[in-house]
């Protein structure tokens, strides 16, 4: 065994040489309850027992052999909660990995509560690590939870740490050694997170540590650059809030409670001093604060107080008053809570009971039909329901039904055997159900199937077996079905162009997203999303949007939903410089729309309440954007939807092409 027989380890955290001979023994006596109570032993060896005394009183399970696997909920939780941690770690470990293909170990990324959020590395390391010990993502590592062990000791410790094989409290763990070190904050106390490098005991190197070390600075310095990012938004709220409330005592301060900026007056000056110990006693003076969030996670990122007077009036920030914030202000405010569902966000209350429902059929892995326009976030939604089903660890495979030409449309799917057909892959070739095996299979535009290819994925899903082209040999299909369409499926089974009981096959559970003109809280997220996510692509220093500007994008109807709302953004952020107004918007946002057009004596111009109302403002805008581009092609473009999607707008709409273009429509409608 290694540790009676290998040369002394540095141990970091100690400060003196680790003489691994006898651990193993020592760890035997220990939990035999058979230790000599004045034996000599090394300072070494003292710690080690004072390490699993500690274990033992905690009460951690020695018998343990598999880590302890958080729900996938309370996972999907941890992991949304740390989103900058992943971010800003992930690319670096997965870079690091990329330099270690031939050394036998895996890296593991876990955060502040030693959950594991990722694992990198050899892939036999790491599927034995999976299969014997239950070293996995959404595994618990603290020492509460799993004893001794290298991501629990050095969150425990605050400091790098190795810990080989025999001391593991749990003997489970005594095949692995590891080497982990603390990520800490830009304060320099604060653990944020821990980088892990594991191998089997036999192949542990002393340079692990170093790895983990230099690993950590590099996260650590991203980091850092982040909260500079972050402490900037909160000064620009800052200023923004002193120009609103010039006669007022404003206090911001970052999550972590420390104070960033004060109104320069001796009265706020002292209150900010005494926050850090006395917040207690401060806070009884806010009257007010706004919430500062991160612009693309919307994670908290401080507050801006607003202070009562000496004479002890109070005031509130006013709501229509608050400062042009930039782009990562909440939206709706906090009676409005923002749901995530992974990139998909919604404060609109019938969306986020949708969200709640999807998060609940994720784990029940039963095929999903997904409904809703075309730009609602369908293949988004698809994407996270995989992410947090049981089957977050295997493939998920997108596939778009209406872009498969017909006549390949079966190998496509079950693949093909060598010589099946000419012009084929000689050596034949797997279809989609066979690569997306174990995991997701998205069917995209599930309505656009043509019916031979509807009956043979119906004899898929009603015996689970299907055949390569060219060949008799059965396989099993073992994927989930996840299927999304914008059309009416009840309606192509009317019109015979959809087989009933393959609805009824997919839609075991069916949900539908509202298009984003029923959801208009929703807008005003989507575009404070967007114009971040735009911001940072284009590397930006500020993105803020004039009233006008907020207020024509929340009148518009959107009728390409969250993608046009992106394509719409995207243009005026590149448009902008900085502030975006009303001439960086597309024409069809700021336009009346066109008096000749059909509409109701007193109809409501934009924002209506009734569907037909809608419809006819959708008409009207249609018919100014053909008259405007007189180019199919193009009003697609502009309003972010498909060209077949546009043309089912035309017939819905009762929208005559040629009437609209005065009879030229076969030299420009294409
Ligand atoms: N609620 C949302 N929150 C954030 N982003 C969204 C949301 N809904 C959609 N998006 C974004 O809008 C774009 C379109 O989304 P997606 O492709 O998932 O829509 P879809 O309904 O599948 O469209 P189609 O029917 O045309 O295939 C993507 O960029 C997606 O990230």
């Amino acid at each position: 065994m290694r540790p009676d027989a290998s040369p002394p380890h540095a141990s970091p955290y100690v400060g003196f040489q680790k003489d691994l001979r006898g651990v193993r023994s020592l760890w035997e006596r220990f939990h035999a309850g058979m230790l000599d109570l004045e034996e000599r032993r090394t300072t070494y060896h003292e710690l080690l027992l004072g390490e699993w005394q500690r274990c033992t009183a905690l009460g951690v399970d020695v018998a343990m052999t598999r880590g302890r696997l958080l729900s996938s909920e309370e996972f999907r939780r941890r992991q949304e909660a740390e989103q900058l941690l992943l971010e800003t770690s992930v690319p670096i470990v997965r870079e690091v990995s990329n330099f270690l293909v031939d050394v036998p170990g895996i890296m593991i990324l876990a955060e502040r509560t030693g959950t594991v959020l990722h694992i990198t590395g050899d892939p036999a390391v790491r599927e034995r690590a999976a299969t014997h010990s239950g070293i996995v993502e959404g595994s618990q590592w603290n020492e509460l939870t799993a004893g001794t062990n290298g991501v629990g000791t050095a969150l425990s410790k605050g400091r790098p740490v190795h810990v080989l094989a025999a001391e593991h409290f749990c003997e489970g763990w005594h095949s692995w050694s590891c080497a982990a070190t603390p990520i800490f904050d830009a304060d320099g106390h604060t653990v944020l997170g821990i980088v892990d490098f594991t191998t089997i005991d036999a192949d542990f190197r002393d340079q692990a540590l170093g790895l983990t070390v230099s690993v950590a600075n590099s996260i650590q310095a991203r980091m850092a650059l982040h909260r500079e990012l972050e402490r900037r938004l909160l000064l620009t709220a800052f200023s923004d809030a002193s120009r609103h409330y010039p006669h007022d005592d404003l206090l911001a301060v970052d999550q972590a409670g420390r104070p960033v900026a004060h109104t320069p007056s001796e009265r706020c000056r002292q209150l900010a001093e005494r926050w850090p110990t006395e917040a207690a006693a401060v806070r009884e003076l806010v009257c007010d604060s706004l919430a500062v969030t991160a612009p693309s996670t919307g994670a908290p990122i401080g507050a801006v107080l607003l202070l009562a007077k000496p004479a002890g009036y109070q005031k509130v920030f006013r709501s229509e008053a608050r400062p042009a914030w930039p782009a990562p202000q909440p939206a709706a405010g906090p009676e409005r809570p923002v749901t995530r569902f992974g990139d998909f966000v919604s404060c609109d209350p019938s969306t986020q009971r949708m969200l709640e429902a999807l998060r609940r059929l994720a784990e029940a892995d039963v095929n999903l039909l997904i409904t809703g326009e075309t730009g609602t976030g369908k293949e988004l939604l698809a994407r996270h329901v995989h992410a947090c089903s049981p089957r977050r660890q295997q493939p998920y495979l997108a596939i778009n039904c209406g872009a498969i030409s017909e006549h390949l449309m079966e190998s496509t799917f079950f693949g093909y055997v060598k010589g099946a057909f000419s012009g084929a892959d000689p050596r034949g070739r797997a279809g989609y159900f066979e690569s997306a095996q174990d995991g997701t299979l998205f069917l995209d535009e599930v309505g656009e199937l043509p019916p031979a290819m509807q009956a043979a994925l119906l004899r898929v899903l009603e015996d689970g077996s299907f055949q390569r082209v060219g060949s008799c040999e059965p396989r099993r299909a073992r994927c989930r079905i996840i299927a999304a369409t914008h059309r009416d499926l009840t309606q192509l089974i009317a019109e015979g162009r959809f087989r009933r009981d393959l609805y009824y096959r997919l839609k075991v559970a069916q949900r539908c997203i509202p298009p984003l003109r029923e959801r208009p809280d929703d807008i005003t997220l989507l575009v404070e999303q967007f114009a971040e996510l735009m911001r940072r692509k284009h590397g930006l220093q500020s993105v803020r949007f004039t009233q006008a500007a907020m207020d024509a994008l929340r009148r518009y109807a959107w009728p390409g939903n969250a993608r046009e709302v992106r394509n719409a953004i995207e243009t005026a952020v590149l448009c902008a410089s900085g502030t975006i107004d009303l001439d960086c918007l597309p024409p069809e946002l700021t336009q009346a729309p066109p008096p000749a057009a059909p509409q109701e004596p007193d109809g409501p111009q934009h924002a209506p309440d009734g569907m037909a109302a809608v419809r006819d403002y959708e008409r009207q805008l249609i018919v100014g954007m053909l008259r405007k581009y007189r180019n199919v092609s193009q009003v697609a473009h502009a309003l972010g939807l498909a060209r077949s999607t546009l043309y089912r707008k035309f017939a819905e709409l009762g929208i005559q092409q040629a009437e609209v273009l005065g009879g030229d429509e076969g030299s420009h409608l294409s």
